[in-house]
């Protein structure tokens, strides 16, 4: 096996994933370069939960191949895999699955304590991201004391802080109101794009893949069209993408 010859940070080889015999993915190739905000759209049911689980080695693809950095993810064992996740990459997804029994810091600080972060270090970085997230005054507080918005900004800080190299965010702001939605997008991508975490935004929402570098389409679990890249954006990297 060969790793593909360019250096993506992700780059994903004719994917392939069905769901009991149902095709959910068909035939998916892309490369994402490093520091990149990449947007996934598509409606409800194109695909996008599914690429990226297998991007972030949560599924294994039926067939086809995935790189991160050079190195194979597809043929890594499920302990490599959880290694991979917990160290280098992140998770946002649609809900925030917050630990209710914890506070707004013990969250956000549990990527790092489960790392073997000093609790000390932890605490303060934990803290830290949630104030730059606007949520400092949540620190003390249990998710069921929170709103929704204020929920998944602690998601989003708990997802930061462990500064993972990619982060995979599934619709992040799909259950906030829209004037939320935008202040919550545009502190994530910032945040990202300040501490070079490249980012795949999964979103059926037009407005949100606006605030990436490039946007890619799934319809019926293919890629469709060309990528588009949006010249307002921060980007400063290509992604290189082929379908
Ligand atoms: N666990 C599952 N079991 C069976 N089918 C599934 C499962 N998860 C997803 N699917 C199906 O696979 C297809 C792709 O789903 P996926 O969730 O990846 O799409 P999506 O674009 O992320 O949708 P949404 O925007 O609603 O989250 C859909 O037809 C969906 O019904």
């Amino acid at each position: 096996m060969v790793a593909p010859p360019d250096n993506d940070v992700i780059r994903a080889l004719s994917l392939h994933y069905a769901y009991g015999g149902t095709p959910a993915l068909t035939g998916v190739s892309l490369g994402v370069r490093a520091g990149e905000v990449l947007a996934v759209s598509g409606p409800r049911g194109s695909g996008k939960t599914t690429l990226l689980q297998c991007l972030a080695g949560q599924l294994l693809p039926d067939s086809g191949e995935v790189w991160f950095n050079s190195s194979p993810v597809h043929t890594l064992g499920s302990l490599a895999r959880e290694r991979l996740r917990r160290e280098r990459f992140g998770w946002i997804d649609t809900d925030p699955q917050l630990v209710p029994e914890l506070t707004g810091w013990e969250n956000a600080a549990l990527p790092l304590l489960l790392r073997g972060t000093g609790a000390r270090a932890a605490r303060g970085k934990a803290v830290d991201w949630l104030e730059r997230l606007d949520v400092g005054d949540c620190a003390r507080k249990r998710p069921a004391a929170l709103r929704q918005p204020q929920r998944q900004r602690v998601a989003i800080a708990r997802a930061l802080a462990a500064e993972p190299t990619v982060l995979f965010a599934d619709d992040p702001t799909a259950r906030l109101h829209r004037a939320e939605r935008a202040s919550v997008l545009r502190t994530l991508t910032a945040a990202a794009r300040s501490h070079d975490i490249t980012v795949l935004l999964a979103t059926h929402d037009p407005d949100v893949s606006a605030e990436a570098d490039r946007s890619v389409a799934l319809l019926d679990g293919r890629l469709v069209g060309a990528p588009t890249a949006n010249d307002d954006t921060q980007g400063r990297t290509a992604c290189s993408l082929s379908v």
